[in-house]
This record gives structure tokens, sequence and C-alpha cells, in this order.
């Protein structure tokens, strides 16, 4: 049995970082990845950056065989850029891996097995998309989930997306921007839902305006392919698609990993449960990322990353570390267009707790940079505390608010009041200068 100090499952944000910076520091560490295809993980390969890129391309008025090709130039670069980070100074084994106790894995590839132990191993093997129980879906020859509808070879006529979260919408962007007619099932009343409904309302409108087409408050009850093309029956009638994406969740993924054969355990909801330094129920042993059940972002996982490597390195030296009880406020980021980002309480949020608030907002139409931009489309909104002027939300929808975005996330950790952002002297023309206006009394 060959052993390390250190064994990662999964090269995923948090696996394939600490890797790095254990090995760097002097431990003897493997990480184990399944698919050469996917080494850097999910976000670098079938996720993050490859569905950007194709939100670019699209902008910029590419085609589709152009905007794949950019897609996968991308990717390719990527995936070497990452394996060559970690093999440098880690092993990278080519391999399953799953638990056969609580510290020994076995890794197989083809016929080929071996056992690994290590002092520390750390689970990072991701999620995987929920494939839901509508009869036919799952046989279709033409239902994808997001990693399949990236592999297409030329562009769909009719895009069927069951699911408006996060994937759904910046797909049905990406596609609508290449010319295909897109439809987006929603199994609620309306699309981002727990955002404010002021600006919720706004980018549903700029959608439909771009022609993305909505059902809402629909059920799919089934799917048929015929001549060529699926079916969907749903409540509001028969829809026929050449492509239908799945985009309704996606699920820790434990599949295979022989955790029966240990006492790690596991939450309601399936996901690795673990203490606030990501241990699990096995001492030593760490899930990070998707599969430990939180928030499913890269920068979530590159976090976890931090938890562990604090814990790690400060092994056997007692004192506290950085956990989950530190962890300050999470921004998001929607890639429909324009971005639409958010991050702490909503008005909603703030009245229903009770809070002693104002709320400001601002269109993006009075804005000078969005006339420069020639793109006036868009609202911010924030939520400020009367009594101290600590900024308690923030909701920017517009160009580039997926950046700036993380300059309110920076006041808010450090409680710095929405006055400083009024006053700050900010570069002009910029869509930042106008927080001197969105923070004002
Ligand atoms: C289409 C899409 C777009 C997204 N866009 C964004 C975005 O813009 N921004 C953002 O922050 N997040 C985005 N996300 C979410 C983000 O991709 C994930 O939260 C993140 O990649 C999770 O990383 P992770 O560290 O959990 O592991 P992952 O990166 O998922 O890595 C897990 C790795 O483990 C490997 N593996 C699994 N089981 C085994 C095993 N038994 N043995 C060996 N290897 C194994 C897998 O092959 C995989 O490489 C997106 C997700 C999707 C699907
Ligand atoms: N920009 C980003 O940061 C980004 C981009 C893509 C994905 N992600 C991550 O990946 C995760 C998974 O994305 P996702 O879009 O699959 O999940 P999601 O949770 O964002 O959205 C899923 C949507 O599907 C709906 N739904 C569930 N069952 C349904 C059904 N049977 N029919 C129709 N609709 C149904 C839900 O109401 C929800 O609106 C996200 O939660 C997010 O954490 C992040």
């Amino acid at each position: 049995m060959r052993e390390y100090d250190l064994i990662v499952i999964g090269f995923g944000k948090a696996g394939k970082t600490l890797a790095a910076r254990q090995a760097a520091a002097g431990k003897k560490v493997v990480l184990i990845e399944k698919s050469s295809a996917m080494y850097g993980g999910t976000c670098i390969n079938i996720a993050c950056i490859p569905t950007k890129t194709m939100l670019v391309a699209a902008e910029k008025g590419l085609g589709f065989d152009e905007v794949m090709a950019q897609r996968s130039a991308v990717v390719s670069r990527l995936n070497k850029k990452n394996y060559a980070a970690v093999s440098g100074t880690a092993d990278v084994i080519d391999a399953r891996a799953r638990f056969v106790s609580n510290k020994v894995v076995e890794v197989s590839a083809g016929a080929d097995t071996e056992l690994l132990t290590a002092a520390a191993i750390v689970i990072n093997t991701g999620a995987v998309p929920v494939i839901p129980d509508i009869p036919g879906l799952a046989g279709s020859a033409y239902a994808y989930d997001s990693t399949g509808i990236q592999g297409l070879s030329s562009r769909p006529g009719r895009l069927g997306i069951i699911g408006g979260g996060h994937i759904g919408l910046e797909f049905a962007g990406i596609f609508n921007k290449l010319g295909t007619e897109v439809t987006v099932f929603v199994n609620g009343p309306g699309i981002l839902r727990g955002t404010e409904p002021e600006i919720a309302d706004l980018a549903y409108s700029y959608m439909k305006e771009d022609g993305i087409r909505f059902e809402l408050d629909s059920a799919v009850a089934s799917v048929e392919d015929s001549r060529g093309a699926a079916v969907l029956s749903t409540n509001k009638g028969d829809f026929t698609f050449d492509a239908v994406l799945y985009a309704v969740g996606r699920r820790p993924n434990i599949d295979g990993l022989g955790l029966e054969a240990t006492d790690i355990e596991l939450t309601d909801s399936g996901a690795i449960k673990t203490d606030r330094f990501l241990q699990t129920a096995v001492p030593g042993v760490f899930a990070a990322g998707d599969v430990n059940g939180g928030l499913q972002f890269t920068y979530i996982s590159l976090d976890d990353f931090r938890i562990i490597n604090a814990y790690l390195s400060r092994a056997g030296q007692g004192g506290q570390t950085y956990s989950l009880a530190d962890r300050k406020n999470i921004p998001t980021a929607t890639f429909i267009t324009p971005p639409l980002a958010h991050i702490g309480l909503t008005e909603a949020q703030a009245q229903g707790q009770g809070l002693d608030y104002r709320t400001k907002t601002l269109p993006v139409a009075s804005m000078p940079r969005a006339h420069v931009n020639n793109d006036l489309r868009g609202m911010f909104k924030a939520i400020i505390s009367r009594g101290d002027g600590r900024i308690l939300g923030a909701t920017l929808f517009g160009s580039q608010a997926h950046e700036l975005i993380n300059l309110i996330k920076m006041a808010m950790d450090n409680n710095i009041p929405a006055e400083y952002l009024a006053s700050q002297v900010f570069t002009h023309p910029t869509m930042a200068e106008n927080f001197n206006d969105l923070f004002a009394a």
C-alpha cells in the first residue's frame, strides 16, 4: 500500500489548489482524477469557463462553429495549464477512487488497482446534474444535461429548456444569441425568485424582448422522440424541439465512492456531512466543494480550500483557524444579458427581519458610462441600514455587475458605511462611479 501525507480525490477547485499548496510545502501528495478530460475540474472543462466563453463569443456575433471552436480552444488550454500546475509537485493518478475503509482508498483504471493511504484525505468530487423524473426524458436522443449540450455538433433550430435557474437562463441567453428559438419551462410564476422583484421583472422583460420564450407555471409531463425531434407534453400543450436541456439542479457526487465502507455520514440531502473545518465524521477525512452540500460555486470551493489548508497547516500546533463560521458575505452573479449580481439582503429579507433600512434604486439609463456603452438596460438597488449606514445588501443588474459586486462585498465585509462609497473618488466614465449616487443619503 502506497502511503502519502495527503490524498485528494477529484480535480476540483479546492482539491487542485490544496494539492499544489501542500506539495509546495513539502508534503507527499497525490491527486486522483477519473478523467483526463476533467483536469482542472468542472469549472474549467464543462461549466463556468466554457459557458462564459460561449456567451462572450455569441455576444460578439460569432456563429455556432466559431463559438464552439473558441470554447474548445480555451478549455484545452486551461485543462493543460491546470494539469501542469499540480503535476509539477504532486502525483496525479488517472483513475477512479473509492474508499475500502476509513483511511484506505482504492484507485482503479481498467484492470489495474492499487491501495493508497494517507494521514489526510480530501473528497472533492463535485456534483452531478439531477435528472428530473419525467417519463421519456432520460431515454430521449435529443435530451441533454449542461455537459451534453456543449457537445452538440450543430446549432439546434429549436431548444427547449427545463428549469429557469442559473444554468437554464445562461444557456437560454447563449443559444438565443446564436439564433436558436429558445423556450424555457419554469415550474413557478416567474424567474429569478428571491431576487428584488422589480429587477426580476426587468430581467424577464429584457429576455422576452430578446426573443426568449417562457412557459411559466409549466409542468413537463413526458418527452417522446418523434421524426427527428423531441415532443414535450406539458400542461401548456405540446412543444417540439430539436434539443432539450434539463437544468433543474445538481446533487453532490458520491456515486461509487464506497462511503458505505467508512464511518462518513451524509446529510438528509445526500451531501457529505462535515464540521466547520470541513472534516467529516472520520477524523482526517475532509469534504470540499459541491460534494459537501454548500453553495455550488467555484469561489466557495476555493474558500473551502482555505479552510482545509489552514487546518492541515496548523496540524498539531493547536489554536483556531479559518472555518465556515468566519465566512462572510457571499456574492452571486447570473450571466444573463446584462449580468445580474447580488449580495446580502433583499428588501423583503430586511423587512422580514424587522430592520430599520432605506433603499435606493438607480436606473442604468441614468449612468454616463451606460450611454458610452450604448447599453441603457438595467437597474441598481441598495439596502442600507438607517442607523449606522451599513450596507445590508445590493442587487446590480447592468453591464459589469458581476465585477462591481465584489467592491460592495469588500465594503460590507469590512463594515465600510454607504457614505464612504457615496463620497469615494472613482474613475470616470465607469459603471463603478455610480456608487456615488447609489449609496448617497
Ligand atoms: C454549466 C455550469 C456553469 C457554471 N457556472 C459557474 C460560474 O459561472 N461561476 C461559478 O462560481 N460556478 C459555476 N458553476 C458551478 C461550479 O462549476 C461548481 O460549483 C464547481 O466547479 C464545483 O467544484 P468542486 O470543487 O466541487 O469540484 P469539481 O470541479 O466538480 O471537480 C470534481 C472532480 O472530481 C472528479 N471525480 C468525481 N468522482 C471521482 C472519483 N470517484 N475518483 C476520481 N475522480 C472523481 C470529477 O471528474 C471532477 O473532475 C457552474 C456549473 C455548471 C454545471
Ligand atoms: N453564474 C453562476 O455562478 C452559476 C452558473 C451556473 C450554475 N451555477 C451553479 O450550479 C447550480 C446548478 O444550476 P441549475 O440551474 O441546475 O440549478 P438552480 O438551482 O440554479 O435552478 C434550477 C431551477 O430548476 C427548477 N426546477 C426544479 N425542478 C424542475 C422541474 N421538474 N421542471 C422545471 N423546473 C424545475 C427550480 O425551480 C430552479 O429554478 C446552481 O445552483 C449554481 O450554484 C452557478
